[in-house]
C-alpha cells in the first residue's frame, strides 16, 4: 500500500485555507449556537454543558493542577473553561487567532455591560465546587487572573510568537485543534506546536469535538477535522503525553439542530512527559 503524505506547499494551502474561512466567524452567533438555551441546558447533571463543567471542576479538585500560569489555547469568544482553573493559578492568559473574539473577551474582563451574560455557568460552577463561594465573586476573580488576551496560530512551530517568556504550568484547549486543523496530521501538528507552550510535566486539559465535519458561525460555515477517541488518545502518545483520564459524551439526537453534525465529546486529563 502507498503511504499518502502531503507536500508542505499543499499542507500550507489547507492551512491557508482555514484562516480564510475564520475571517467570517461571528463571535455572538457562535455563542448564540453553542452557549445559550435551548442548547445550552442546565436542567439535569447528565445534559453536555453540566458534565463539561463537571469533567473540569473535578480535574481541578484532585489538588495535582496548579501553579503559576496556565494558557488556554484557541479560547474564542468564551471563558466558561477557565472558571475552575481561577483557584489554583496566579495568572491565566487566554489566546486566540481572531481579533474579534480576543475583543470579546476583553469586553467581559471589563464588564462591559452588552458583553456575554455567563452567570448561569459560574452559578453552576460554584454550586457544583461546593466551597460555598459567591458566583461574584469567582467572576470578578477570573477577571483579575485573565490579565493576558493574545494572539495565536497553532500552525506555527512558536504559536504564541515570541510574546511567550517561558513555558506554563498547565494548557487549556476546547473545540480548538480539530476544529482548525485540515486532517489528521495537521491536527497532530498543531498538538505538537501548542506542546511546546507547555513545562516538563505540565498538564493539558482538552475538550473536544468527536466525529464533527463542520460547525456554523454567523456567515461562516467551518470545517473540522471528524476525530475518533483513538485519533485522540494516538495524537497525546506521539506527543509525548501520559493520559490520566479519558471521558466521552455521546450527543442525544435531540441537540443535533444542524449547526454542526457533532457526535459526541470528549474529555482528556494528560501530563506532559519529560523526555528521559
Ligand atoms: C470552535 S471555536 C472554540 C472556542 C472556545 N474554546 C469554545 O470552547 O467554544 C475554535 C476557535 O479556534 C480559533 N482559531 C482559528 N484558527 C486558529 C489557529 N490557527 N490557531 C489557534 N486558534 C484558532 C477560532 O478563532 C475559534 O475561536
Ligand atoms: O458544549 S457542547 O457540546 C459544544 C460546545 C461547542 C462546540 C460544540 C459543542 C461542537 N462544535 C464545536 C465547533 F468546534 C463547538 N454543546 C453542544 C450541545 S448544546 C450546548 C453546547
Amino acid at each position: 500500500f502507498t503511504v499518502k503524505t502531503q507536500s508542505p506547499s499543499a499542507a500550507m494551502s489547507s492551512i491557508a485555507a482555514v484562516g480564510e474561512s475564520y475571517q467570517k466567524f461571528n463571535p455572538r452567533a457562535y455563542l448564540q449556537n453553542n452557549y445559550m438555551p435551548p442548547r445550552a441546558d442546565f436542567s439535569s447533571e447528565d445534559c453536555v454543558v453540566p458534565w463539561k463543567l463537571r469533567c473540569l471542576a473535578e480535574a481541578f479538585a484532585t489538588g495535582d493542577i496548579h501553579g503559576r500560569t496556565l494558557i488556554d489555547i484557541g479560547s474564542g469568544p468564551t471563558i466558561y473553561q477557565l472558571l475552575s482553573a481561577c483557584d489554583h493559578f496566579e495568572e491565566i492568559i487566554a489566546t486566540d487567532y481572531l481579533e474579534v473574539n480576543r475583543e470579546v473577551l476583553r469586553q467581559w474582563v471589563r464588564g462591559e455591560p452588552d458583553s456575554f451574560d455567563w452567570s448561569p455557568y459560574i452559578k453552576h460552577v460554584c454550586r457544583i465546587e461546593g466551597k460555598g463561594e459567591q458566583w461574584k465573586e469567582k467572576e470578578q476573580k477570573l477577571r483579575g487572573k485573565l490579565r493576558q488576551i493574545l494572539p495565536i496560530d497553532v500552525h506555527q512551530p512558536e504559536p504564541l510568537g515570541s510574546q511567550l517568556c517561558q513555558p506554563a504550568d498547565a494548557l487549556v484547549s476546547t473545540f480548538c485543534l480539530e476544529a482548525v486543523s485540515p486532517d489528521r496530521l495537521s491536527f497532530e501538528r498543531a498538538l505538537r506546536n501548542v506542546t511546546t507552550l507547555l513545562q516538563p510535566r505540565g498538564h493539558f486539559l482538552l475538550i473536544g469535538a468527536l466525529e464533527e465535519s463542520f460547525y456554523l458561525a454567523g456567515e461562516a460555515k467551518l470545517s473540522v477535522v471528524p476525530v475518533s477517541e483513538a485519533d485522540v488518545k494516538e495524537a497525546l502518545s506521539k506527543n509525548g503525553y501520559h493520559i490520566h483520564d479519558f471521558r466521552s459524551y455521546l450527543m442525544p439526537p435531540s441537540l443535533k439542530i444542524g449547526v454542526d453534525d457533532v457526535s459526541g465529546v470528549f474529555f482528556v486529563h494528560a501530563q506532559k512527559q519529560p523526555v528521559a
